[in-house]
């Protein structure tokens, strides 16, 4: 009997606000995702990774316990997926598990930096007598790259059009954006800020996770000068190859713009900060949408309907899209990546673009924990 061709994806991305899974069918000519999962995380998990984005006390010791809360938690949303599909863990081929990003610092310090994402792989592997991979971003990094998107790849397999120039757009936590070239060939890298900034000021002025439909931002106005200010982070004109996360885009950096708006009404912040996100991606699309029809937006940004109406404002002459119409709905389309990176590392083929990270080569990404 050949071996199993499905996969579980699990991902925990830089929004923090929960797992999303899925099974996925790698057995035909493309992958079919067959069931989704999510599950937000327990408050006290998301606060304690949250605190641990910043250096902080006893961090050796508080990091190594939310990684063993966290893969309990990938172990719950892997049931689940179970329960949905009525399959045995024995038929499920391997897990691909992110983990948490607590730090993103590619090529730093000497030039060899690092990327760490927490999780206990080994303790997956033991609850769930499946395979996992994990650790997947260190051998790009290792290898000279950002190690960060990996995710274009599995973009051009799935949404990539011969003889067209697609655009697909993911809005996380952070945002990043690969452009599948008509010719087959595939960039990709963070634009800036996803809903990371969003969040933050929606948690802290309504007490909400996050600002459903933009529905809030839709009620304030956008103030230029806070936009200009924002505008100028270097970050967002630096060419590619480029990757960033919570170490840039955090609440220091936002309260270093904010400082000269004390005063500010916090609907028109929400507004500005809105826009913000809308526009830091617009600079990365509009540079690169030559050729290109459609935009396709994934990512739970993707359901913030305001957001998606000032996006398509900042991007004249591409379709704004969810990837739903491209065939993958837009909250499965990272896990489903993860699942796919599994598959590459277990098939012994490279998981990385190096015209994405900039890494040296093409590496075989991702530890394997095996069942
Ligand atoms: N209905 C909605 N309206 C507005 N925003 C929403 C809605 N639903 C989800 N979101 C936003 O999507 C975020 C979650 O997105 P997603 O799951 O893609 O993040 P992530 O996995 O952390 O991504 P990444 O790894 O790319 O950083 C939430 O924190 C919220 O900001
Ligand atoms: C270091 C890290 O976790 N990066 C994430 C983050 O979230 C979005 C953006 O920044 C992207 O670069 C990446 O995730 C996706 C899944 C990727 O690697 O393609």
């Amino acid at each position: 009997m050949s071996a199993s061709e499905l996969y579980i994806g699990l991902m925990s991305g830089t929004s923090l606000d929960g797992i999303d899974g899925v099974l996925a069918d790698f057995s035909g000519s493309h992958c079919v995702v067959t069931h989704h999962a999510s599950a937000p995380f327990a408050p006290e998990l998301r606060a304690e990774l949250m605190a641990l984005n910043t250096s902080g006390t006893d961090e050796l010791h508080r990091a190594a316990l939310a990684g063993n809360t966290l893969s309990q938690a990938y172990a719950q949303v892997v049931q689940t997926l179970l329960e949905q599909s009525g399959l045995a863990g024995s038929s499920i081929r391997a897990i691909g598990a992110h983990g948490q990003t607590v730090r993103h610092r590619p090529q730093e310090f000497d030039g060899t930096g690092y990327t760490l994402q927490l999780g206990n792989p080994a303790l997956l592997a033991e609850r769930t007598g499946i395979t996992v991979v994990a650790d997947f971003r260190s051998r790009d990094v290792a290898a000279g790259g950002q190690g960060a998107p990996l995710v274009p790849a599995f973009h051009q397999g799935v949404f990539g059009r011969a003889g067209e120039t697609v655009l697909v757009l993911n809005i996380g936590g952070i945002s990043n954006l690969s452009v599948l070239g008509a010719d087959g060939s595939v960039l990709g890298f963070d634009c800036g800020p996803g809903n990371a900034l969003m969040d933050y000021w929606c948690q802290r002025h309504t007490g909400q996770a996050f600002d459903a439909g933009g529905a809030w931002a839709a009620s304030g106005k956008v103030l230029p000068e806070l936009l200009a200010s924002l505008l100028d982070e270097p970050f967002l004109h630096k060419p590619p190859p480029k990757s960033t996360g919570r170490d840039l885009f955090n609440p220091a950096w936002l309260a270093h713009h904010l400082a000269p708006f004390a005063q500010a009404n916090p609907a028109d912040v929400q507004a500005t900060l809105t826009e913000y996100t809308a526009r830091a991606c617009a600079i990365s699309a509009n540079s690169y949408k030559k050729n290109s029809k459609t935009m396709a937006v994934c990512g739970g940004g993707a359901l913030n309907t305001h957001l998606m109406a000032r996006l398509q404002v900042a991007c004249p002459g591409v379709q704004v899209t969810v990837t739903d119409t491209l065939g993958l709905p837009a909250l499965q389309v990272e896990a489903a990546a993860f699942a796919w990176l599994a598959r590459q590392a277990l098939h012994g083929r490279p998981g990385n673009l190096a015209s994405v990270t900039g890494a040296a080569g093409a590496r075989v990404l991702g530890a394997v924990y095996p069942a």
